[in-house]
């Protein structure tokens, strides 16, 4: 099975966590992707969808999902029910780095903002620990120097994503050869400095479940 074959599998089986007459969250990326095709054919059961990027909601709109806007949807409801998404890497405490396409800031909100977080991944995502991938750390403009100074710091090399803007109008640094022995605390410490935005690890906002495609199969991890 090729790896599209795999994400699409994950994709198809994240259906099983949408239910109907609720407000789903969903995320960006090629697998976030492949669940947005998925979705369409359950557009009318479903109430609407809050979108973690641009390229999302453009994606959901062409399928005729009805889009929403977060604040919106949470003058209707407490939460939304699930947010469905893809990760750069994860754990087994499922702890996530996130943000590869620059989608970090807008996913973690959805997902902070959902009952559940269904991560959906092709078994090539999964690590001991995260740092293989380059963490994302979206950085308002003014503080790009100084991030990168405390990226630096903590034995990582941080390179600025170029001609890269976010969103939400700020930049992406990508810090490489980090070790992350403790995901929490990183996440904390780099969320800490100011002029970051947030940065790509999930721990607060970490899986609660993993949809892992594999040659044989997908495979659930809790
Ligand atoms: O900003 C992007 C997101 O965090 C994606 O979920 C992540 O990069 C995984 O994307 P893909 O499914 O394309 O591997």
């Amino acid at each position: 099975m090729t790896q599209d074959e795999m994400k699409k599998k994950v994709a198809e089986a994240a259906l099983a966590y949408v239910k109907a007459g609720t407000i789903v969250g969903v995320g960006t990326g090629s697998t976030a992707n492949m669940f947005i095709d998925a979705l369409a054919g359950m557009k009318d059961e479903i109430v609407g969808a809050v979108a973690s990027s641009e390229a999302t909601a453009a994606r959901l709109a062409g399928h005729g999902i009805p889009v929403m806007d977060l604040n919106e949807a949470l003058t209707r409801v407490d939460s939304l029910s699930v947010y469905i998404d893809g990760a750069d890497e994860f754990d087994p405490g499922l702890n996530l780095t996130k943000g590869g396409g620059g989608a970090l800031t807008r996913e973690k909100i959805v997902a902070a903002a959902s009952d559940s977080f269904v991560c959906i991944v092709d078994e090539s995502k999964k690590v001991e620990h995260l740092g293989a991938f380059p963490l994302p750390i979206e950085v308002i403009p003014m503080a790009r120097e100084l991030v990168a100074a405390v990226a630096s710091k903590l034995g990582g090399t941080p390179v600025l994503r170029s001609g890269f803007t976010t969103d939400n109008g700020n930049l992406i640094i990508d810090v490489h050869g980090l070790k992350v022995t403790d995901a929490r605390a990183l996440e904390d410490h780099l969320n800490s400095v100011p002029g970051v935005v947030t940065n790509g690890i999930f721990s607060h906002q970490g899986a609660d479940v993993v949809l892992m495609g594999t040659p044989s199969g997908v495979e659930t991890i809790r």
